[in-house]
């Protein structure tokens, strides 16, 4: 399947992952359709971090399954590519080799075109050390996507940016969404950013996915109108612990 069928889909079955006595998710039921693009929200500890290493292959469940197109999940998948908060750039590699690192022929014109398409085509001979926290974390996402994956998971990458780069990086990731459809998995703290970019926001909590909101506004989003605040407010309710006010 190519990249432009629009992505994978992505299946955890019964999932269950314990360490030692501690069971963090249990009997997790997920469905991601082929591009798709779904947030998990919950609280601190609540099992986000490894409900996303099971998804990427990273981990193995203690009992239940991870099903990418419907086939079990062994180890890591060539499909599947994660964005983390630190963009995990080669230091002592420059921005371009970076991006191309692994690639083949064809794909090495992606990471060039992706590059310039992120804004940082000038700076393709300069060492990642020399660039901001939000130039790299653009770099990070030209080279997952120059990969053609068939499925993206977003490991709290903007967490760490100020607001405004914070902004102008979920405007990047919805464009290039919409230019090339993969299949997103987004895991945030921030309710505002999940409402943004995601179809669905999920919740997680007691180990499974406790409540969900579809996304019904067209994108790119209006951040500020009050429809948008209203479920904002309605999630965010119940992520706390509010009685539920679903939308
Ligand atoms: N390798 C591990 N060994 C033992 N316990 C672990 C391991 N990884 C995670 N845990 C435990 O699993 C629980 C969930 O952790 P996880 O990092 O998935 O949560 P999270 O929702 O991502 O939290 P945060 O939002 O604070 O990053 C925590 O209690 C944590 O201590």
């Amino acid at each position: 399947m190519s990249f432009a069928a629009g992505g994978v889909s992505v299946e955890a079955v019964g999932v269950r992952r314990a360490f030692g006595p501690h069971v963090v998710l249990d009997r997790l039921n997920l469905r991601v359709a082929a591009g798709e693009f779904v947030a998990i929200v919950g609280r601190s500890g609540s099992g986000k971090s490894t409900l996303l290493r099971l998804l990427a292959g990273l981990d193995q469940p203690t009992a239940g399954e991870v099903r990418i197109d419907g086939r079990p999940l062994a180890g890591l998948s060539p499909r599947t590519r994660v964005l983390f908060q630190d963009g995990r750039l080669l230091p002592w590699l420059r921005v371009g080799e970076n991006v191309a690192l692994g690639l083949d022929d064809r794909r090495r014109e992606n990471a060039a075109r992706l590059l310039e398409r992120v804004g940082l085509a000038t700076r393709a001979a300069d060492y990642p050390g020399v660039l901001s926290g939000g130039q790299r974390q653009r770099v990070a996402l030209a080279r997952a996507l120059a990969a053609e994956p068939g499925f993206l998971l977003f490991d709290e990458p903007l967490g760490s940016l100020d607001a405004l780069t914070r902004v102008e990086m979920q405007r990047l990731v919805e464009e290039l969404w919409r230019e090339r459809p993969f299949t997103g998995v987004l895991i945030t703290h921030d309710v505002a950013e999940a409402v943004t970019l995601a179809d669905r926001v999920l919740l997680l909590e007691g180990g499974g996915i406790r409540a969900e909101w579809p996304v019904p506004f067209p994108r790119p989003r209006a951040t500020g109108s009050p429809d948008f605040a209203r479920l904002v407010e309605g999630v965010l309710g119940r992520v706390l612990g509010r009685p539920a006010q679903m939308t």
